[in-house]
């Protein structure tokens, strides 16, 4: 890196999730130039860089990550890309945020967590990006704090509006409960050991096969149990909360609406529409964090051991929803450089 100057990034994925870090980056980040693009689609690098000045898109994005322009990357690209990119990054010396799940199999997390190791120091950063929203940030804090004493419970709804046709059940568990894997695993400290998955009855609404919603079930070392109700086609908006509860008294983080109306009787507030709106403070300051790391040289948020731990627990989850039964986590020891 550069001693004083700012950080040159390079973004491959310009989708839904890479498009909009293109843009914050570009807007919003102190001492961040986005240099390069890559996607697959030219049609979507072309269109997210429109408008945001001197940014060159490149075909490959092994040739983004091999550029010598470019000091770290983004990666918002499919979860199915995630090994091969983030390991070339790695390959290269190159810090790189790469978004959640960090690889689809633990197998491959694994990998990455040992070309970390080898390499003997962390440039991985996980996208768990509500490790940054002021709701659960204040949790965290009341927590340490003992405000309510020892954690017993928390309690989470996960809910999309839609999903698309035929989303496979899995993914309500690998895409989306991973968020509060993450996050129980940060909140509490410990690890997940156990997750059961049970069926509700299907919604109605559902556009295809998908077992919509499902309820999680999750045990830490320490007894604390998390349930998540996960429901990806609620229709009406996109609604994430928490209620963790404690010895004397319970933390809440809500959505944090702008505006309550009231007229004729009536008292309301709007639900947002996507994780977009909803994270969009976190999105801006988990990558501001990861810019100012990367300019100190330091790998800041979840880590590649963080990307690990929360896709074998989601494995365990996904295996407990095939079998109808609980289901073990499985964890490797944690190597000694993700241990502070
Ligand atoms: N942290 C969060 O809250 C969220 C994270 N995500 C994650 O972000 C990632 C991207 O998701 P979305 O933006 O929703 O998907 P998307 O489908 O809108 O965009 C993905 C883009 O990656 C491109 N792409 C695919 N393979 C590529 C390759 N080998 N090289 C270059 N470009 C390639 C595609 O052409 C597409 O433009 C996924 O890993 C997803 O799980 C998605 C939504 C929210
Ligand atoms: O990661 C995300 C999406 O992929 C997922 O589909 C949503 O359920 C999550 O809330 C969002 O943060």
């Amino acid at each position: 890196m550069r001693s004083g100057m700012d950080v040159r990034i390079g973004v491959i994925g310009t989708g839904v999730m890479g498009a909009d870090h293109v843009r914050t980056l570009a807007t919003s980040v102190r001492r961040a130039e986005v240099v390069a693009v890559s996607d697959l689609d030219q049609e979507r690098a072309r269109a997210a860089v429109a408008g945001l000045g001197d940014i060159r898109i490149v075909e490959k994005p092994t040739d983004l990550v091999a550029a010598e322009d470019v000091d770290a990357v983004v990666v918002a690209s499919h979860d199915d890309t995630h090994e091969e990119l983030v390991l070339a990054c790695l390959d290269a010396g190159k810090p790189v945020l790469c978004e959640k799940p960090l690889t689809p199999t633990s197998d491959g997390s694994l990998r990455i967590v040992s070309a970390e190791r080898d390499l003997g120091r962390r440039l991985v950063s996980v996208g768990f990006m509500r490790r940054y929203d002021p709701g659960y940030v204040a949790v965290k804090d009341a927590l340490r704090q003992g405000t309510v004493d020892a954690p017993l419970m928390l309690h989470c709804v996960h809910r999309n509006a839609e999903a698309r046709p035929n989303l496979p059940s899995s993914a309500l568990i690998a895409g989306s409960a991973i968020h509060e894997i993450d996050v129980a695993r940060w909140l509490f400290e410990e690890e997940i050991t156990r997750v059961t998955v049970h069926r509700p009855r299907r919604s109605g609404r559902v556009v295809g096969e998908t077992s919509d919603p499902l309820l999680l079930v999750m045990e830490t070392t320490s007894g604390v149990l998390v349930d998540v109700e996960v429901f990806v086609n609620a229709q009406y908006g996109y609604d994430v909360r928490a209620e963790l509860v404690g010895e004397t008294g319970t933390l809440s983080v809500d959505d944090p609406a702008a505006v309550v109306l009231r007229t004729t009787r009536s008292r309301s507030t709007a639900v947002v529409q996507d994780w977009r709106d909803r994270f969009a403070d976190a999105y801006r300051l988990e990558l501001q964090d990861w810019v100012a790391g990367v300019a100190v040289g330091q790998q800041r948020g979840a880590t590649a051991w963080d990307g690990y731990a929360a896709t074998a627990v989601a494995e365990a989850g996904i295996r407990a929803l095939e079998t109808g039964s609980p289901s073990t986590v499985h964890l490797e020891p944690r190597p000694s450089l993700y241990h502070d």
